[in-house]
């Protein structure tokens, strides 16, 4: 026991903080989402956000790529640290370039598997034939696709299955290098051999990248995240280890979620 706790510790001192969230409010006109958030995402984890319908978790997700500010009437309070700075100061367009989203349903665009890829790195600026021919494949390899697609880059995308498309729109993220990946829901339009090659994918993405994953699977949370959120009403009931949420919760609100009592 005493020993799980200087792991835990040891952990929390070696993962850098990436979004340090403080007192943040967020109000939808008269609608108050988010009530009070206070939650730090670490880079090389993965992060779960769970809680029921409507209790906040795509809108704090969006919150993190500033995309709820396209909402109108959107209203915010308190803080949030991206790389020490106030997101609410920092570049939108360099912040979309380091922070990349996946949907709930893949959205891939009606163009080519290579386009999809290169689409990104051309926005920002390359050109080079042969620097994108190796981005698109190396982001392929990266979202475990590569093999299923590589004779057929000039295809349309929408050719291929719904979750190659995720993994297509997986890659599509990878090719412009993000630091952080948002991922509402990326499995829930999928079948269940398709569910486990990207949950294996986004294990082995957390390598490299912070990963912040909206769910409604609670095994999901439990079988791939680090760290989980449980958020209700608009605020955060309990934010631990996952282990600590699924097996020795603090909070009964959070146990009768987990076990199916509600939600
Ligand atoms: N564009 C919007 N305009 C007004 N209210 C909104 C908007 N988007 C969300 N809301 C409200 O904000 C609250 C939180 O919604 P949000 O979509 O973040 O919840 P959620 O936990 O992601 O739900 P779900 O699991 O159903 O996707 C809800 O009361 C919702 O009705």
């Amino acid at each position: 026991m005493e020993k799980d706790t200087e792991h835990v510790e040891r952990v929390e001192l070696i993962k850098k903080p990436v979004f340090q969230t403080e007192d943040f409010h967020l109000w939808y006109g008269d609608t108050h989402a988010l009530k009070n958030i206070n939650l730090t995402i670490h880079e090389k984890e993965v992060t779960a956000i769970i809680g029921p319908s409507g209790c906040g978790k795509s809108t704090y997700l969006k919150t993190l790529n500033r995309m709820v500010e396209l909402v109108p009437g959107v209203k915010t309070s308190g803080k949030i640290v991206y790389q020490n700075q106030a997101l609410s100061d920092y570049p939108v367009e360099e912040l979309r370039s380091r922070v990349g989203m996946v949907f709930q349903k893949p959205t891939p665009f009606p163009k080519s598997i290579y386009e999809n890829v290169a689409y990104g790195p051309k926005i920002h600026g390359i050109r080079n034939k042969l620097i994108l021919d190796e981005i698109v494949e190396k982001s392929l390899r990266g979202a475990y696709i590569w093999d299923e697609v590589k004779d057929r880059l000039h295809t349309n995308a929408y050719r291929l299955s719904g979750g190659q498309q995720q993994r297509l729109c997986i890659a599509r993220c990878l090719a412009i290098e993000p630091e952080i990946i948002l991922m509402d829901e990326p499995t829930s339009a999928l079948d269940p051999k398709s569910t486990l090659k990207v949950e294996e994918l986004i294990r082995d993405l957390k390598d490299k990248y912070a990963i912040t994953i909206v769910t409604h699977n609670m095994q999901q949370a439990a079988r791939i995240s680090d760290r989980t959120a449980f958020f209700l009403d608009g605020k955060v009931v309990e934010y631990d280890q996952t282990n600590t949420i699924f097996h020795h919760p603090h909070d009964k609100r959070t146990e009768d979620y987990i076990s199916g009592r509600f939600g």
